[in-house]
Formats: structure tokens, sequence, C-alpha cells
């Protein structure tokens, strides 16, 4: 059965973030995610969980400057010490919440740089995180439109992701299945998803065009999520759409699977 997880930094935005872990609640949600919650101090984050009895899907590794457009610096060679670093925050955040899924983010290519050197400092730096978290926690790399959303990320295929997952040769490290994404840049759902499962560590989604909710856009959602079902995928889908409207009011699609 099909178990969902509210995306809160894109859900319930309406609301200041700890709020959102409520509203999700309340909406019928028991799980969330997000991309950073370290703007808030840990205690509140886990506080706000336990109040809810939520659980803590997934979160991203500390991304950079957010707001000055960072998605992660990983895979950038310059920068090694302070992604080491950030896996112990990010692990800190991850003890204190009993999130056991944690997304690595690479960062934007620059044109002109060494892309050997890049990936060969990623593939050290997603095996050193993948150590230092341990088997219980597990590390996801997520293919990234670079057509809409993130113009020259690091990776935007789930070949170069696997490529990637296969040369770090470590367990703990999987794919995070974006549906939105895969579906700008492959296509294909069902028959990459069937290919991906044994790799897939998390999935998300959000209807295309537009990355709002299932229903909105050309994506069969009742059809898919029941495949991936079938297929055995019994992790969280985490629901990365911005709603249309006010959150509450895009849920309607949801109901069947949030009783
Ligand atoms: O954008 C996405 O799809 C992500 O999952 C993310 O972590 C940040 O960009
Ligand atoms: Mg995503």
């Amino acid at each position: 059965m099909t178990r969902l997880a509210a995306n809160l930094t894109m859900m319930f935005t309406e609301l200041s973030f700890l709020d959102r872990f409520d509203a999700a609640a309340g909406a019928g949600f028991k799980a969330v995610e997000c991309v950073a919650p370290y703007g808030e101090p840990i205690e509140l984050v886990a506080e706000r969980l336990g109040r809810n009895d939520l659980s803590f899907a997934l979160f991203n590794m500390p991304p950079g400057d957010w707001a000055a457009g960072e998605r992660g610096f990983a895979a950038d060679p310059a920068r090694t010490a302070e992604f080491r670093a950030s896996v112990d925050l990010a692990m800190d955040y991850a003890r204190a919440t009993g999130c056991r899924k944690l997304h690595l983010m690479a960062g934007k290519f620059p044109a002109g740089a060494d892309r050997n050197a890049w990936t060969n400092a990623l593939i050290d730096n997603v095996r050193y995180a993948a150590d230092v978290v341990g088997e219980d926690i597990t590390i996801v790399l997520e293919p990234i439109n670079t057509r809409v959303d993130i113009p020259g990320y690091f990776y935007d295929s789930t070949d170069a992701v696997v490529e990637l997952l296969e040369r770090a040769d470590r367990g703990n490290v999987k794919l995070l299945y974006d549906v939105y994404h895969v579906q700008i840049m492959e296509g294909d759902l069902a028959r990459t998803m069937e290919r991906l499962m044994p790799r897939i560590g998390h999935v998300q989604i959000a209807d295309n065009p537009g990355r709002n909710e299932p229903g909105t856009g050309e994506i069969n959602f009742p059809w898919l999520l029941s495949r991936l079902d079938q297929l055995g995928y019994d992790g969280w889908v985490g629901c990365e759409y911005k709603p249309a409207a006010a959150t509450a009011d895009g849920l309607g699609w949801a109901a069947p699977y949030l009783r």
C-alpha cells in the first residue's frame, strides 16, 4: 500500500516550518520529508515529530547556500573538508529525529571545470559519508532535471546515477527516483522503475508539467503508484510538489492513501 510523506519544503508553505509538521499530521500524513531542517534547532524538530507521531522519511545533507542558488557541493573537489563537516551535522539531526534516509546533493557543475575531478571527488565523498553514517542509514543520490528546475546539476539521468552507485560500491547508497524529474529527462516511467527497483532507496512524486499535485498533468499516478506497490516498493513516497493553491485544498488525489 502506498505510504505518502508530506514534503514540508513544498507543502504547507503558508505556515512556519515547524507548524507544517502539525498541518501534515492533521491532513493524515504519517511521515514527512524536507530539504533542510537545519534552520530550526534539532530538539524543536524532534519535538514536532514526536508530538505528531510522525516519521521523518528523508532530508538532505546540508546543501550549501540555497538562497544563493547552491544545490549541494559534494562533487566540488575544493569543498571536500566542508562536505565532510556537513555529514556530521546531518548525522546529528538524523540521530535526534530517527531519520534513516539522507539525500546527498552533488551540486551544479561549473562550465569549464574538470568533470573527472568532480566525479572522483563525489565518489570519495559518497564513500566517506556512507561509511560515517553506517549501515542503518541509506544515502540517496537523485538525478534532477536540468531542463526546467536545476540547469547545470551534476547528474540528470538515472544511468549517470547508477554508474556512480556502481563506482561508489556501498550497500547503503541508493537511487532517489523522483518521478517528476525522470518524466522530464527520460519518460518511460514504468519500465525505468521496474528496471531500477533494486537500486531505488526513495521515491518522490509531482505531476508534469508544472510540478503540481498528481492528477494535474500527464502522469497516470493511480496506475503508477499501484505498479510501484506490485514491484515491491514499501518505502515512503514523498509528495514533493508545489500545491496549485492551498495545500489542504489539493489533497483530494491523496485521500485513498491517507486513510
Ligand atoms: O528538487 C528535488 O527534486 C529534490 O528532491 C531536492 O532534494 C532538492 O532540489
Ligand atoms: Mg526530488
